[in-house]
């Protein structure tokens, strides 16, 4: 199947063979255990190309462009695909999301959390949401918010040595409107683990102001869960 656009038909992600994952092999994530991150590389042109994805995605989501500079923009990003398209990984070497010293872990999926600190028991720092994650009348898109904190405590409930888990909840109470484009402050923490259950809770403030907080449960992968 391909989109109905004829001068650049874009495979779906289902037919597209380039876009498998490789092997099933499992350990595709990589572990954390410090918060405290590397100094930035001087020269990181992947870090600069996440920027300036994420930075593209705000623009795209606040532009009313003429069709003439739609038509170009469609025509470059079909040449980027065609470019990147041999270069297919498998999940295990892909660079996207797994740069763990990186805000969002260089990626441009979930909003783009930078860690200021965290031990053990917690994890700070802040986010401020672009254009691209508008819901509508200046908030934040509601989806947007538990993909932060799953973010957020699945990178705390995973760290410190602790053993791979996965969220088996993931509860988000929406308290206030979470706006775009300030920066906000985001604190995760530990309430308790006990045997495989972690549980975490988290919280989203514009200044003095609670926007959104969650509870999740982590539950430890047994040895052979996907
Ligand atoms: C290998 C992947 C690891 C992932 C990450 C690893 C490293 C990351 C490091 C750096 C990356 C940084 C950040 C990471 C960012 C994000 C991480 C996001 C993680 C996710 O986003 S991942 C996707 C969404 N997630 C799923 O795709 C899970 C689908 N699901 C399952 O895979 C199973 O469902 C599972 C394994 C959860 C449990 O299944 P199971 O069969 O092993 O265990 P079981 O059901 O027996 O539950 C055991 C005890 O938990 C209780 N329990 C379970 N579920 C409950 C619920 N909902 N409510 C209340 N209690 C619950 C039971 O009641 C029992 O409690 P008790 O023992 O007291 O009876």
């Amino acid at each position: 199947m391909t989109s109905v656009n004829e001068k650049h038909p874009v495979p779906s992600p289902i037919d597209d063979p380039t876009l498998g994952l490789g092997s099933a092999e499992p350990g595709g994530f990589p572990q954390v255990d410090s918060w405290t991150l590397p100094a930035a590389p001087e020269d990181d042109p992947y870090g600069d190309m996440v920027a300036n994805l994420r930075s593209f995605l705000d623009h795209v989501a606040a532009a009313k462009p003429d069709n003439a500079t739609v038509a170009e923009l469609a025509g470059d990003l079909a040449a980027w695909r065609a470019r990147l398209a041999p270069m297919s990984v498998s999940e295990r070497e892909q660079v996207f999301a797994h740069r763990t010293d990186l805000p969002g872990r260089g990626q441009t999926m979930s909003p783009n959390f930078a860690i200021e600190g965290g031990d053990r028991d917690g994890v700070w720092g802040t986010v401020t949401y672009g254009r691209y994650y508008l819901g509508g009348n200046g908030a934040v898109h509601g989806g947007a918010i538990p993909l932060l904190f799953d973010e957020v405590l699945g990178r705390l409930a995973n760290s410190a040595g602790r053993s791979p888990c996965r969220t088996a909840y993931l509860h988000t109470d929406f308290r206030a409107i979470t706006p775009v484009g300030r920066q906000l402050s985001v604190r995760g923490w530990f309430v308790s683990e006990e045997g495989r259950k972690r549980v975490v809770r988290a919280e989203l403030k514009d200044g003095d102001t609670l926007c959104a907080e969650a509870e999740g449960l982590f539950v430890a992968l047994n040895p052979g869960q996907p």
